[in-house]
């Protein structure tokens, strides 16, 4: 599976966590994050993640663009639901993306670990 990895900055910490407690099936995957949230899973949990570009410089687009054409099967996004973003449109546009193309969109850490589970 492609899994996608997303997380902003207030969320990063629940998103190594999470990776951490995910690990040995995150590493059965194809891995793919926006800049940031990528880097910070290969360099404090050691994923083979590729990094797009960050969030605000158009990495959800390229989620949204590549998930649309059928190569992203999964999404784990923990949005920030309490700091307004630069990138807002971006931000609703990937969603809107994962709903249109009905793609598994987790936006939460409950919903994270189940999605992951089911990927198992
Ligand atoms: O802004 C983001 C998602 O909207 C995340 O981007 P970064 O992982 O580069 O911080």
């Amino acid at each position: 599976m492609r899994i996608a990895l997303i997380a902003h900055d207030r969320m990063k910490d629940r998103m190594v966590a999470l990776a951490r407690e995910f690990a040995p099936m995150l590493r059965q995957h194809q891995l793919m994050g926006t800049g940031t949230t990528g880097g910070r899973l290969v360099d404090e949990v050691g994923l083979d993640v590729e990094r797009l570009l960050s969030g605000p410089l158009g990495g959800d687009l390229q989620i949204g663009a590549r998930l649309s054409v059928g190569e992203v099967d999964a999404v784990v996004f923990l949005r920030d639901p309490m700091t307004p973003q630069p990138h807002e449109p971006d931000i609703n546009a990937l969603v809107r993306a994962c709903d249109v193309h009905d793609v598994p969109c987790a936006t939460n850490i409950s919903s994270a670990r189940l999605l992951l589970r089911a990927l198992g």
